[in-house]
C-alpha cells in the first residue's frame, strides 16, 4: 500500500528538509486548511443547512452577497484570528482590512481571501471555492496598514485554494511548486493525492465566457475566432471549450490538464481593468499556474509584477498553459490599444 501523506506532514517536511517554510506560516497554512473543512461542510449541507440564497446584502463592489458569502468570510475570520501567525487579513467580503484584536498573539503574516468564489453557482450546486494569499508584513512597519497589503503578487509567501466539488480538494504554493490535498470526510484530514503538479505548455481547450464576445478588444476576439476556425484555421487544430464561472473550478482543470482562462477587460465598464480581483482572485491563482510551469498576464505585463494601488483592484486576467498566454500576450503587444 502506498504511504498516505497529510497535510500536516507535506508541510512539516517542507519546513525540516527543504527549509522553504518558518513555523507561522506552517501554523497559518493549517488554520486556513482547517476553516476549508468547516466551509466544505456548510456547502455539504446545502438546503440543509439553511445556507443557500441571498443575505439581503451588498459587498464594497456591490455584489448582492450570498449567505455562504458571509458565512465562508466568518469562518476564515474566526480560525485565524487567535492562531498567533497574523497581525491582519483582507477579504472580497470586506471593505477594510481586518487587524487581528490586540487581546490575541500578533503575527507577522497578512492572509487575502476569496472566502467564496463562484457564488453565482452556490444555489445550482456546481463547484465553488475559497481562495487565498499570504504576505508578509514589511519589515519594521509599526502597527498594520492597508498600505502593508499593496504589495506584488512576486512577493506572496503562500498561495492556494479549495475547491468543494465531487472531492473537497486543496491546492498550495508554497513558492516550491503546487500540491493537491484530498479531504478524507471519513478521518477528516487531508490526504496529499497530487505533487509537483505541471500545466502542459500547449492546450487545445479554452475557457472564456463567451456572452461577452460583442465587447471584447479586437486582441481577445482575434485569438478565439482562431480557436473557433478549428482544423482548417491557422491554428490547424479543433478547440474545445469550458467556463464553470466559479474561477477557482476552472483553475482546477487547467491546473489538472491544461487549457487557457481568460476573463478580460471589455467594453461594457471600460473604466474597471476586468472584473476579477488582483489581491485575492488573480495574484494567488498566478502564483500557483507558474509554480506549476504555466503563465499568467493581464494581456500585456505578468500579474505577478503588478503594483497594486488599492485592495480591492481589478484586473484583466489571461492565465494557463504557457504558450497559449504567450501568443494571446503577444496579440495584445502587437495590437498597441
Ligand atoms: O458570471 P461571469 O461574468 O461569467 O463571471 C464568472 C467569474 O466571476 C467569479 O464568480 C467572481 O468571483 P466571486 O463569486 O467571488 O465574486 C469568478 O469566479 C468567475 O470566473
Ligand atoms: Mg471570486
Ligand atoms: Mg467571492
Amino acid at each position: 500500500m502506498t504511504k498516505r501523506i497529510s497535510l500536516t506532514q507535506y508541510l512539516i517536511e517542507q519546513q525540516r528538509l527543504h527549509g522553504h517554510i518558518p513555523s507561522q506560516l506552517r501554523l497559518l497554512i493549517e488554520v486556513v486548511a482547517r476553516a476549508c473543512k468547516r466551509i466544505s461542510i456548510s456547502v455539504n449541507k446545502g438546503a440543509l443547512g439553511d445556507v443557500l440564497g441571498t443575505a439581503g446584502s451588498e459587498n464594497v463592489q456591490g455584489e448582492v452577497q450570498k449567505k455562504l458569502d458571509i458565512i465562508a468570510n466568518e469562518v476564515l475570520i474566526e480560525a485565524n484570528e487567535w492562531g498567533g501567525a497574523l497581525a491582519a487579513m483582507a477579504s472580497e467580503e470586506m471593505e477594510g482590512i481586518y487587524v487581528v484584536p490586540n487581546r490575541y498573539p500578533q503575527g507577522e503574516y497578512l492572509l487575502l481571501f476569496d472566502p467564496l468564489d463562484g457564488s453565482s453557482n452556490i444555489d445550482v450546486n456546481v463547484s465553488i471555492g475559497t481562495i487565498f494569499s499570504v504576505l508578509k508584513k514589511p519589515d519594521g512597519s509599526a502597527g498594520v496598514s492597508e498600505d502593508d497589503f499593496l504589495q506584488p503578487g512576486s512577493q506572496q509567501a503562500a498561495a492556494g485554494y479549495c475547491v468543494y466539488g465531487p472531492q473537497t480538494t486543496l491546492v498550495l504554493t508554497v513558492g516550491d511548486g503546487v500540491a493537491m490535498f484530498t479531504l478524507d470526510r471519513e478521518q477528516g484530514s487531508w490526504v496529499l493525492t497530487a505533487d509537483d503538479v505541471q500545466i502542459p505548455a500547449d492546450t487545445k481547450e479554452f475557457a472564456i465566457n463567451m456572452s461577452n464576445m460583442r465587447h471584447w478588444a479586437p486582441p481577445v476576439k482575434h485569438y478565439i475566432d482562431e480557436c473557433l476556425a478549428g482544423k482548417t484555421g491557422p491554428r490547424g487544430k479543433d478547440f474545445n471549450m469550458r467556463w464553470i464561472a466559479s474561477m477557482v473550478a476552472d483553475v482546477h482543470r487547467i491546473l489538472t490538464r491544461g487549457g487557457v482562462f481568460m476573463y478580460p477587460w471589455d467594453q461594457r465598464e471600460p473604466e474597471k481593468a476586468g472584473k476579477l480581483r488582483l489581491m485575492y482572485e488573480a495574484n494567488p491563482m498566478s502564483f500557483l499556474v507558474e509554480q506549476a510551469g504555466g503563465a499568467s498576464t493581464n494581456g500585456r505585463q505578468r500579474i505577478l509584477d503588478l503594483q497594486p494601488t488599492k485592495l480591492h483592484e481589478r484586473v484583466s486576467v489571461v492565465l494557463g498553459s504557457k504558450n497559449e498566454v504567450d501568443r494571446i500576450t503577444q496579440y495584445h503587444l502587437d495590437a498597441k490599444t
